[in-house]
């Protein structure tokens, strides 16, 4: 009930349209009770002799003119006939235009406000979340939804309507004949309702089965490089050929209960059929009741069975639809990342100090651990340590991604927490270790943050991160298609295109974010110098794992297990013992190796 009362909200300004929908399928219900009323008053009393009993029958007969008048013109009790059922076709038209907008619009009403909370979520709920159940929980629970509201509840509605609506005729008309034709329709519903309990886990697992052989299929295809790189293709085949049978011999399964249900179903409404029809004819020949009172208990008893024989299952993908309005709900329940906050919004030049600074992202096992230090606008400071280390979770403070659990951070003298966050991400540019690019055009990926940015600062930012060259290469230039992923480019293409993305919008702080790791030496060189040139230097924080990377930085920070175990420069680094001196070092043999080796080729 309490999800009811959920899906309540989201049809809010859709309710009276749906409501009219149900009142369509009631009346078209109603329609159609009375047609075999219309053949059995045909049968009996206009062909036969019997007399009319209902004022509301001998009203209508009265209106077509009279008994006498339709045995001599029999065409209008057929054209009657048409008309009723065009009759039930317009309101059964109505119904589900009605409750198909009515769902259309709250499934879009979901659809909306998921996405805008999706949206608003903090950047720690998405690192956690599982993007495939996210991207289910917006497809196929929505559509399980509209498909309750669309079908399902509207069919139950005109079920439970024409149970009632034909039980009340037929015991109007015989109240023998009318025990006779529901003695096994209880059976059938409890029959049905059981058997579809019993099969939701066989539909489930079946279900489960095809989600396991996409994904397969998913993770294949993305990692076609790793699997011919590794000839891992056999290995691949295999792991397919187990979900597909998998999928197969549940899906068979199911199909063979469906089968044996159906079967039996059928033999029940059958026996139910048959028994009206032995019944009502001994009946008929005793004389106990009319042929035409026979003829229309065969209609009604035929139009209850299917809906009664499908209620079981109805019912069931009732049950789902709950199932995914309370899934929803939990993306709904995530408290959203508070955006708009009365904080400061200053003109940020680019100082940062960091004071005894404590952050965890999980109680009592902190990542980072009393760190400080200071850096001046234009500077560039480097963080170099092993991964884990924390170099990533300090950087991410500074957008206020995270916001730190004790000590201070400062920008411009500024506590950070105060500082609007809208604010402070629109003034650090963060460049992430895995770039991610849309499927769109070069140029419109660069210049994401502003499109109507000016082709030349396009290019500007573009030569700095050193990709111009290599965009102008492609036949169709800054207006080449980035395919899915960004395929097409290679990972230092990609890389780059992500830092032009990033300084295009002159931020003045600015983080490389191990962002360098995917280009060569030279291009790493010519990008930093690129950088330093720039009129308006930015602050910058470089992370890397590349001592050549780091080493012109004016301060470079050595972390382990989150705290800075080394600060200096280059110099004085490499002066000191400790981890940046042995990382130079090795890093330094393998270099001069790597120069024998093109010496000697
Ligand atoms: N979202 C998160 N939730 C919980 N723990 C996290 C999260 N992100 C990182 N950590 C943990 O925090 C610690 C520091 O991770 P961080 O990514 O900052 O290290 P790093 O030095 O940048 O590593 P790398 O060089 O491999 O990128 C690690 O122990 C990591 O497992």
């Amino acid at each position: 009930m309490k999800e009811f009362k959920k899906l309540l909200k989201f049809m809010e300004g859709y309710k009276i349209i749906y409501l009219f929908g149900m009142i369509s399928i009631i009346i078209s219900q109603i329609i159609t009770t009375v047609t075999p009323l219309l053949i059995r008053t045909t049968i009996d009393s206009i062909i036969g002799e019997e007399p009319i009993t209902s004022s509301i029958i001998q009203s209508g007969v009265n209106l077509l003119g009279g008994k006498e008048y339709l045995k001599n013109n029999l065409w209008i009790i057929g054209l009657t006939l048409i008309l009723v059922a065009l009759l039930r076709g317009i309101f059964l038209y109505l119904k589900n235009t009605l409750s198909s907008k009515s769902a259309e619009n709250t499934t879009k009403n979901i659809r909306d406000n998921l996405y805008d909370h999706i949206q608003r979520l903090p950047y720690e709920y998405h690192v956690k979340s599982e993007t495939g159940e996210l991207i289910q929980k917006c497809t196929s629970d929505v559509e399980t939804i509209k498909r309750f509201l669309a079908i399902q509840l509207v069919e139950v509605a005109g079920s439970i309507s024409m149970l009632i609506f034909i039980s009340y005729v037929m015991f109007n008309l015989n109240v023998k004949m009318a025990l006779i034709s529901m003695v096994i329709l209880p059976i059938t519903f409890t029959f049905s309702v059981v058997f579809f309990n019993r099969v939701k886990k066989d539909f489930e697992a079946s279900d489960e089965a095809e989600a396991r052989l996409s994904t397969t299929l998913q993770e294949n295809l993305t990692g076609v490089r790793v699997v011919k790189a590794f000839s891992r293709q056999k290995f691949e085949v295999d792991k397919f050929d187990e979900k597909n049978r998998e999928y197969r011999d549940l899906t068979y399964k199911l199909i063979k209960n469906l089968s044996t249900y159906w079967s039996f179903s059928d033999f029940l409404s059958m026996s139910q059929v048959g028994l009206v029809i032995t019944m009502g004819s001994y009946w008929t020949v005793k004389g106990d009741i009319s042929l035409g009172t026979l003829v229309a208990f065969t209609s009604y008893i035929n139009m209850l069975i299917w809906p009664i024989r499908q209620m079981g299952r109805t019912l069931t993908d009732m049950g789902k639809a709950f199932v995914s309005v309370k899934r929803i709900e939990e993306i709904f329940n995530e408290p959203i990342e508070i955006l708009e906050e009365n904080h400061k919004k200053p003109n940020i030049k680019g100082s940062i100090t960091f004071e005894n600074v404590y952050f965890e992202y999980e109680q009592n096992k902190p990542v980072l651990k009393d760190v400080s230090f200071k850096v001046k606008p234009g500077q560039t400071i480097a963080l170099i340590g092993p991964t884990g280390s924390g170099k990533s979770s300090l950087v991410h403070l500074l957008p206020r991604l995270y916001d730190y659990n004790k000590g201070s951070i400062k920008i411009d003298n500024i506590e950070l927490k105060n500082i609007d966050k809208k604010w402070i991400r629109r003034n650090v540019g963060l460049v992430l270790q895995e770039p991610f690019l849309y499927a769109k055009t070069i140029k419109e990926n660069i210049r994401l943050s502003d499109p109507t940015m000016i082709d030349n600062k396009v290019f500007e930012a573009s030569k700095i991160a050193s990709i111009h060259e290599d965009i102008i290469s492609f036949e169709k230039g800054y207006e080449t298609f980035v395919g899915e992923r960004g395929v097409s480019l290679s990972g230092g293409q990609k890389q780059r295109m992500a830092i032009a993305r990033t300084i295009i919008n002159q931020c003045p702080i600015v983080i490389f974010d191990d962002s360098l790791s995917a280009v060569d030496t030279e291009t790493d060189i010519s990008i930093r110098t690129a950088l330093r040139k720039r009129k308006n230097k930015s602050t910058t924080i470089i992370i890397s794992h590349r001592i050549s990377t780091v080493a012109e930085a004016d301060l470079i920070l050595v972390l382990d297990k989150g705290r800075i175990i080394q600060r200096g420069n280059h110099n004085s680094l490499i002066k000191e013992e400790g981890l940046y001196k042995r990382v130079y070092e090795i890093q330094n043999s393998l270099d001069d190796s790597d120069k024998d080796l093109r010496l000697n080729a």
